[in-house]
């Protein structure tokens, strides 16, 4: 069953003729890696802005089980169901990682008293020991700060993980680690994990590759074979 399924999604941006997305139908399931694929400005970010509650499409429907985000809660929605990693990791750099967390739990509405304990166990879940989880972010090298960025983006325990390039900055070993933890996530705790890359390696790796072309969606084939 899908956690999510997008119904003859249309977008485009207020101000502009041309619809960016047109008509797209696609389902993402839990326990998988997917890819979205496609050429600079072909739409990759925009449907990743409409699956993470950022914009609302005008058309079309937008499903988190058999609940439209349009007629939900969408605030609620990015606090509980969605988790994002950025490219850029987008942490606050003055904080430590484990602060940076903490913080991501707050502003979440997470009620666990023990949060410090919590963010220190994501932290070591993606790689991130003590000593260096109380470390300030600025410190962190990238592929350190990107896994704080995954803790992050897992602070409260959503169902449906998206990244926007998390690999993009990193090293070609860095990367393959980084990809390891979102594989472990979607394959050994059920999360639907949707990754827009430019990267073959990263597709390669996916569970089903979806591509983006002149507004319409379709299935590439299956990566990770
Ligand atoms: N705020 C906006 N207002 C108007 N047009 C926009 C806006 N943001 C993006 N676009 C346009 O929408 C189209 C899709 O952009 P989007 O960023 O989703 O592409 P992308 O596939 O993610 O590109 P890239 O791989 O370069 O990041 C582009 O033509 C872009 O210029």
């Amino acid at each position: 069953m899908s956690v999510l399924t997008l119904n003859n999604v249309s977008y485009k941006y207020e101000g502009t003729k041309k619809n960016v997305l047109t008509g797209i139908s696609a389902a993402f399931e839990a326990s998988k890696v997917y890819a979205i694929i496609g050429k600079s400005g072909s739409g990759k970010s925009t449907l990743l802005s409409l699956i993470a509650g950022l914009d609302v499409c005008e058309k079309g429907e937008i499903l988190l089980g058999g609940s439209d985000l349009k007629k939900i809660d969408r605030d609620a929605y990015r606090a509980k169901s969605i988790g994002v990693i950025f490219q850029s990791f987008n942490l606050i750099t003055n904080a430590t990682a484990l602060e940076n967390i903490v913080l991501s739990m707050n502003i979440s509405g997470v009620k666990e008293k023990n949060k410090q304990a919590i963010a220190y166990t994501l932290l070591e879940k993606v790689g991130i020991d003590r000593e260096t989880a109380d470390r300030k972010v600025l410190k962190l090298s990238g592929g350190e700060q990107q896994r704080v960025g995954i803790a992050r983006a897992l602070a409260h325990n959503p169902d449906i993980i998206i990244a926007d390039e998390p690999t993009a900055n990193l090293d070609t070993d860095t990367q393959n680690a980084i990809l390891g933890i979102l594989t472990e996530l979607a394959h050994k705790e059920n999360k639907c994990v949707i990754i827009v890359t430019h990267s073959k390696e990263v597709s390669s790796a996916a569970d089903e590759i979806w591509g983006i072309q002149k507004g319409k969606i379709q299935f590439v084939g299956n990566g990770n074979k």
